[in-house]
């Protein structure tokens, strides 16, 4: 039975292969419901790989998934509750915006007309504008919107930010921030950028190398990590360099913040791996 206490995602040492390449392995994951979650990771980490199997569009190799208490992509109502805006903000360059909205309404059971009519106007977008001919953030903010409209129950985006200036990122996150409260939706996103997700997570996924190093609620994470120069402090874990992971706070000990953390596992991670082929 699927209730508010159902994760958003569960998977059980999933693995994904593709060909002789492992893109994801032994992944073990719980989301509650209600997070915005960052997924991060380097080129190659798996990121696209777990986006694609949490929407259905790829399947399992090995281990289980499941996404707000069912099979990804199982039927058209499980399509219905997950939005997914894949890499680059796909839009259909020779239609309008407000032919996006109409091919929305058709397609989606769920659409919320007047949400996006509200968005495309406090945009700014021309509804007659084609869309080939918006900028990348508008068009970036016409994926989302429609993602949103479809009034799914959880949104994943694949590095929505990556081809936006700074001050169509922060415009971007901050309408995010906005509707996910006004919708209370669950969103997953993946980026390269820490310190961008920084501003809108409570729930991070760090990946490297198809594992996942890192992964829980922000506030609990940065309570267990910390910045200690010298020795390491009996009981804690040396995660790299200076970041240091251990319950409590040891003397002198200063607060790390998640961009610092998720490189910290990222690095520990490459230079793992530069040791495991030398
Ligand atoms: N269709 C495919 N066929 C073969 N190998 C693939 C395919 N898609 C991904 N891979 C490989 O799987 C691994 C994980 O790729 P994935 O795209 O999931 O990583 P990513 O973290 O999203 O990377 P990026 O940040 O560069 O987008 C990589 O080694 C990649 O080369």
């Amino acid at each position: 039975m699927i209730t508010e206490s159902t994760p958003v995602l569960e998977t059980e040492r999933l693995g994904k292969r593709y060909g002789h390449t492992a893109a994801l392995t032994d992944c073990t994951l719980r989301v509650p419901a209600g997070r915005i979650v960052g997924l991060v990771g380097p080129n190659g980490a798996g990121k696209s790989t777990l986006l694609g199997l949490t929407c259905g569009v790829l399947g399992p190799t090995t281990g289980s998934i499941e996404v707000l208490g069912n099979r990804p992509g199982g039927d058209a109502a499980q399509l219905a509750r997950v939005g997914f805006v894949a890499q680059d903000a796909p839009v259909y360059r020779g239609l309008s915006v407000a032919d996006h909205l109409r091919l929305g309404a058709r397609l989606n059971p769920r659409w919320d007309r007047s949400l996006a009519e509200r968005r495309v106007g406090s945009l700014g977008l021309d509804p007659a504008q084609k869309a080939g001919r918006l900028s990348g953030g508008q068009r970036a903010q016409l994926a989302l919107t429609i993602a949103a409209a479809k009034r799914a129950e959880l949104l994943i985006l694949d590095e929505p930010v990556a081809a936006l200036d700074p001050l169509a990122r922060r415009a971007f996150l901050r309408d995010l921030l906005a509707f996910v409260a006004e919708l209370g939706v669950s969103v997953v996103l993946s980026s390269h950028l820490l310190g961008d997700l920084e501003q809108v997570c409570d729930h991070l996924i760090v990946l490297a190398g198809g594992r996942v190093q890192l992964a829980g609620d922000v506030d609990d994470l940065l309570a267990v990590h910390h910045r200690v120069s010298g020795a390491l402090p009996a009981g804690a874990e040396r995660v790299h360099e200076e970041v240091v992971r251990c319950a409590a706070a040891p003397p002198g000990a200063r607060p790390v913040d998640l961009e610092e953390l998720g490189l910290a596992y990222m690095t520990r991670a490459a230079v793992a791996s530069i040791g495991g082929a030398a």
